[in-house]
């Protein structure tokens, strides 16, 4: 029998339905969200928190004429619900499926495409600004998490919405968690917001307190209510955004679709900045989501009666290795010093945390700041450790730079979900990373072939006096090669295979074929170089472990036996390890060397089983070697 979220997907409008199926609805979307999100897993908790948060936003805008701009946007599943996409959500996070984000390409309805955090006030106040500007009528809203709400971005858009002169509505979500628990002083104040009176009722219940104080008490109550700075002073809760010229209305309850809908018309009226505090609780609906957020932040597909992950454990992960390392680290080095960005969980500091709290700092979702307090703890001593996504570190180029590298500061960056992440699409790929990294003069950038090797170079890295970043993929980490680890020394690669030079074979050199890969890739270069083998070409297999800087001297060695130069790199082209080979081929003039440069293509990878898209990428190893024997067959 069609459900009421049925009707609402077919009307494309919750405006379709009774008031009195309000609640019905949220409990529908409710069950909906958990039976999907079980099976294709994704971001659970934030959505059963948004659920009648997203049902008054609907109720209050008109799509797609009004917009709804969400920050991260991970939190919009019900958003997705309600503007037609339920038929879709079995293929949420797939391949050519529903996106976990907002996506301008999916729907008219979605304002902005998002992933990463804190963006949404920026550009919701230049859609306000370009409305301004064409004299439209269309209602802006901008959704922003409390752990958003750490990030830079949204205090520099905070800072900027005291210029607004006409209607932009900001809501803001609290329910005290980022991924883990939310940090840092907004959090605190935002919790004694949470624990304060309603402004509403409390600036009602002073003006009625004022009028009822005999003869005066209605002169006062009218002096104040006129001179609102010295009433907001008295009574306003939060003052912090009124100061910054901001209205502030709450905190209201995020899951009272009455309290949400009153709140949103009496903000619609202001010609300026309007911030709604909604206090919501995320995972709402679903016992081992409410009870444990954090863990049902981003989850797998899990059972339902136990909440427990239905995905078998398939070995140790880069991470986790990183995690125990960087744990025999900070045992060994009381001057070994980690820090995350709102992410201890994913980056793998969680234990670090337990055991040296002392040492260990979460910022909040602040990257760029994460980066300079590094550089400042290696200004005090220390030996700071950013664990950091790939994906995310790209908010901290200028501090990379500026900051840290300039002064050849000694900081580690642990740069986790390095290449290709997979559901997470366009937005967390990990792929740019080498490109604005390995140009940075002092940057010294490493990739592991397995799992050993990353623990080789987090303690090697320890050892250097300067900047070292070390790039690890998502998930469990290669165990291949395990008998090759020699010792690493500084800009020096690593030959896993050599073939043998001194054939007699014609033309030997020609085509003898050197494969260069880096981090992940050197296991591809395995299967690559025992196919090739098998079918009687020579083949050398070298990790090159430094993609910057270059190990120019083995290139020169083997410019004289190897004629056909492979590189293999899971990052995008232009700027990639490759290239920086073909600038050596081309001033050492080497032009008998043919090179082949195996990368990721310059776009943006879309969402997908990572399996699935190396395959449609044709980055698996059948299908590369067909690329280098093509290559080679036209020397
Ligand atoms: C720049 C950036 N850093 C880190 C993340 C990872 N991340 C995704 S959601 C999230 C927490 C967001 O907390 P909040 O805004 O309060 O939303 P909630 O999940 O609580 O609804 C983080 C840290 C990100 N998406 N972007
Ligand atoms: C929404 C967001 O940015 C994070 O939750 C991210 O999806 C986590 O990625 P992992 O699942 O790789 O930890
Ligand atoms: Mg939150």
């Amino acid at each position: 029998m069609a459900g009421i979220l049925d009707l609402v997907n077919e009307a494309n409008d919750i405006k379709k339905i009774k008031p009195s199926d309000y609640k019905a609805l949220a409990d529908e979307i409710r069950e909906f969200l958990i039976g999907n999100i079980s099976k294709t897993g994704g971001h659970l908790a934030s959505n059963l928190g948004t659920v009648e948060l997203t049902m008054a936003l609907h109720l209050y805008l008109d799509f797609p004429a009004d917009k709804l701009v969400w920050d991260v946007g991970h939190q919009a599943y019900t958003h997705k619900l309600l503007t037609g996409r339920k038929k879709e959500f079995s293929s949420l996070r797939t391949y050519e499926g529903l996106s976990g984000f907002p996506k301008r390409k999916e729907s008219d309805c979605d304002s902005l495409d998002t992933g990463h955090s804190s963006t949404s006030l920026s550009a919701a106040m230049g859609m306000v600004q370009a409305r301004d500007i064409r004299g439209g009528k269309e209602k802006i809203v901008a959704v922003i998490g409390d752990g958003a709400l750490s990030g830079g971005m949204a205090f520099e858009a905070l800072n900027n919405a005291a210029e607004l002169k006409s209607n932009l509505i900001i809501i803001l979500n609290d329910n005290k968690m980022s991924i883990s628990e939310n940090v840092g002083g907004m959090a605190n104040y935002l919790g004694k917001l949470r624990t304060g009176d309603k402004y509403i009722n409390l600036k009602q219940t002073v003006e009625k307190a004022l009028n009822n104080v005999p003869g005066i008490g209605h002169i006062i109550a009218d002096k104040v209510r006129k001179s609102k700075d010295s009433l907001k002073r008295l009574v306003i809760p939060g003052m912090l955004f009124e100061d910054m010229g901001l209205t502030y209305i709450g905190p209201i309850d995020g899951h009272n679709l009455n309290e949400l809908s009153t709140a949103l018309l009496s903000a619609s009226k202001a010609k300026k900045a309007v911030l709604i505090h909604v206090i919501t609780k995320k995972g709402r609906g679903y016992k081992p989501a409410e009870k444990n957020p954090s863990y049902f932040h981003g989850v797998d597909a899990f059972d339902i009666k136990t909440g427990k992950n239905s995905k078998v454990k398939k070995g140790i992960t880069y991470t986790e290795i990183f995690s125990d390392t960087i744990l025999e680290l900070g045992e060994k080095y009381d001057n070994l010093t980690a820090i995350t960005a709102a992410m201890p969980s994913g980056t793998g500091l969680n234990k670090f945390k337990q055991k040296y709290p002392e040492r260990f700092f979460d910022v909040g979702i602040a990257e760029e700041h994460a980066v300079t307090f590094a550089a400042g703890l290696a200004l005090g001593g220390m030996k700071p450790v950013v664990a950091v996504y790939s994906t995310f570190l790209q908010r901290a180029y200028d501090q990379i730079v500026h900051d840290v590298a300039l002064s050849s500061l000694p900081v580690i960056f642990a740069v986790d979900r390095a290449g290709i992440v997979g559901n997470d699409g366009e937005t967390h790929q990990g792929i740019f990373d080498v490109a604005f990294l390995s140009h940075i003069p002092n940057l010294t950038v490493m990739a592991p072939k397995n799992g050993a090797e990353l623990k080789q170079m987090l303690i090697f890295a320890y050892e250097q006096n300067g900047p070292v970043a070390i790039r690890y993929p998502r998930g469990k980490a290669y165990e291949g090669l395990a008998d090759h680890n020699e010792p690493i020394v500084y800009g020096k690669s690593e030959i896993i295979f050599q073939s043998n030079i001194d054939g007699k074979k014609k033309n030997a050199h020609k085509n003898r074929i050197l494969l260069l890969a880096a981090g992940s890739m050197v296991e591809t270069g395995v299967e690559i170089r025992d196919i090739l083998t098998r079918e009687g070409r020579e083949v050398t297999l070298v990790n090159i472990r430094f993609i910057a800087p270059m190990d120019t001297e083995l290139l020169t060695d083997m410019a004289a036996s190897h004629g056909i130069w492979v590189t293999l790199e899971e990052n995008i082209k232009h700027g990639g390890y490759g290239e920086g080979v073909a600038a050596y081929l081309f001033e050492k003039n080497l032009r008998n060397i043919k090179l082949l440069n195996i990368s990721l293509p310059n776009q943006f990878i879309e969402q997908g089983d990572v399996n699935v898209l190396k395959d449609k990428l044709g980055f698996d190893a059948v299908s590369l070697t067909n690329r280098i024997k093509e290559f080679a067959s036209e020397i």
